[in-house]
């Protein structure tokens, strides 16, 4: 907690053995809080004694195991949304290659800390695959002389470099890159610890490909390699009061990818309203249920098959109660594009209703729609004005609602194609758990790829929220609202009176449609002009 708290730089050390198991090391004392006691060879009294403080100081006895116990928790939070970048440091020959890579061979004994943690990435994507399902990509780069090369591209070409790990000529390039490099790491990390405005990435291309993971929002192991042997001790000195700096830098709380674990626990909350609805349909009595080759728009089966069917319903059900609901069609860049989710023919919304004047908008079988319309095939709206002025009898604007945040957070998603779909809300629900996939590849994929979806998937998250408002709304008012629609007449909804009306009329005229949608009664003299508030439609509106 305290260093949740500080930051999320952990520095651990880690001691190789010794070549030589006779030969004395400058190691004086490990402690079990993470201290470390190195004393000079050549100053073998108190002045020579060095103390550092790290995370966790390893010993020469420590296996690789032991190492990934008090790394695992680290990798495991890439899965809960954390960018996590860890890396090793230390002079050459102190086992930076050992850690990560290990030693090699089949026994997981052997594994490195990449292979662990990949191991540990996919175990625990199986443990929750039923309710997430994770892509896991992997990339290997070598930075050389300034140029990063992909180690895993198929062009041989691509991945080879000279081995020359003589300091003449292309090595002495190299060695000079390789200091550049670490020295710009350590003015990085010196420019985090002074918590500067400006932290040099960009001077060399190691800092600029760990930007992401070197920054306060990542978590950020490194592991400090020393050897124990006296003759290192200037280089050991040196890694250790590097690896103190790292420790030092106190970065703040790493920032969560927030939104893939929002999105987990909406997901968890939608399962909880779920059953409420469900619960709640059951309670209300079902009458006037019509046939179901007669079944109107508003029913719910019907609103289903849109949603599974990726219609863009948005525009028409769920923003019933705003403003531009009525005067705005849904736009194409809004709609539920037809490459995205091709529609079958056998989808839409059949309403199976006679045709209408030009004013309708669900026209069953009408053809072309317009072009700026988020319906799709022949029920599109003739007309941006339409939408809800086309009602014979109550739509289901709330299951609608539903559906259409469905869609729009499962934009990607197979489309499921059949039409026969049960008359309860239970459908939409399972849509939405059949999209979970989904919604966390994308949270998946940012984890992976780190900040550039994370917009996406923050949408993801608003989108289930309001959906999450709108089903907690019809529970918690289904009651009083049903209340009302017995013992009140209809709201005036005037969609098309134009200004001042406009506003509260198509808000009541959505609660009106609400309501019925949670009773699935028609209210009472529910035509499509009472529907809509009684009124005649001013010509300007028209
Ligand atoms: N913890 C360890 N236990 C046993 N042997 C180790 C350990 N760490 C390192 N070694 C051995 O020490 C030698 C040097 O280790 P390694 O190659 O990992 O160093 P390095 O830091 O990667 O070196 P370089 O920077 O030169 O690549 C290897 O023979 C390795 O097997």
């Amino acid at each position: 907690m305290v260093q949740d708290l500080k930051g999320n730089i952990r520095v651990y050390c880690r001691i190789r053995p010794a070549f030589d198991a006779e030969a004395k090391t400058i190691v004086d004392f490990i402690g079990e809080d993470g201290s470390l006691v190195v004393i000079d060879p050549l100053k073998p009294w108190k002045d020579g004694r060095k103390i550092f403080d790290f995370n966790r100081v390893f010993g020469s006895s420590a296996t690789q195991e032991d190492v990934f116990r008090d790394t695992k928790p680290l990798v495991r939070s890439v899965m809960d949304g954390y960018n996590v970048c860890i890396f090793a440091y230390g002079q050459t020959g102190s086992g930076k290659t050992y850690t990560m890579s290990g030693p090699g061979g089949d026994s997981t004994k052997k594994f490195g800390i990449n292979q662990l943690a990949l191991n540990a990435l996919f175990l625990l994507s199986d443990e929750r695959k039923d309710i997430m399902s994770y892509k896991i990509h992997v990339q290997m780069v070598k930075i050389y002389n300034e140029q990063i090369r992909d180690l895993l591209a198929d062009d041989p070409l691509l991945t080879k470099y000279p081995f020359i790990s003589e300091v003449t000529g292309d090595g002495l390039k190299e060695a000079q890159h390789i200091n550049k490099s670490l020295s710009c790491l350590g003015d990085v990390i010196t420019a985090l610890a002074q918590k500067n405005s400006h932290i040099p990435y960009r001077n060399s291309k190691l800092t600029l490909l760990l930007q992401n993971s070197l920054g306060g929002h990542a978590k950020m192991l490194m592991f400090a390699h020393v050897s124990p042997e006296g003759d290192s001790f200037g280089e050991t000195i040196s890694t250790l009061k590097f690896a103190q700096r790292v420790s030092s830098v106190e970065l703040g709380a790493a920032r969560l990818n927030k939104e893939s674990v929002e999105v987990l626990e909406l997901k968890a909350e939608i399962e909880t309203l779920k059953k409420a609805l469900a619960n709640k349909e059951a309670l209300t009595p079902q009458t006037n249920k019509p046939k179901e080759a007669s079944r109107t728009p508003f029913q719910k089966p019907k609103a289903t098959a849109e949603l599974q069917e990726g219609y863009d319903v948005t525009k028409l059900y769920d923003q019933a109660g705003n403003d531009s609901f009525m005067k705005t069609p849904p736009s194409p860049p809004f709609a539920f594009r037809s490459q995205d989710t091709p529609q079958t023919p056998a989808s839409g919304l059949k309403y199976q209703q006679p045709p209408r004047s030009p004013t309708s908008g669900f026209k069953s079988q009408q053809p072309p729609r317009s072009p700026t319309s988020g319906f799709k095939s022949q029920q599109a709206p003739q007309s941006p004005t339409s939408a809800l002025k086309s009602c014979n009898a109550p739509r289901s604007p709330t299951s609608a609602a539903i559906k259409s945040q469905v869609v729009k957070t499962t934009y990607n998603r197979t489309r499921i194609s059949s039409l026969q779909l049960p008359k309860t809300p239970e459908p939409l629900i399972t849509s939405i758990s059949e999209n979970k996939a989904g919604m966390q590849s994308n949270r998946t994929i940012l984890s992976e790829f780190q900040n550039p979806l994370t917009s996406s998937t923050h949408g993801k998250g608003s989108q289930i929220r309001r959906l999450l408002r709108t089903i907690g709304k019809l529970i918690n008012g289904s009651d009083r609202k049903n209340q009302q629609k017995r013992t009140g007449a209809a709201a005036p909804l005037s969609p098309f009176s134009c200004q001042n009306e406009e506003k509260s009329s198509t808000a009541s005229n959505a609660r009106t449609l609400r309501r019925q949608s949670l009773t699935g009664i028609p209210l009472p003299t529910m035509s499509r002009r009472s529907s809509l508030g009684g009124g005649s439609v001013p010509d300007s509106c028209k």
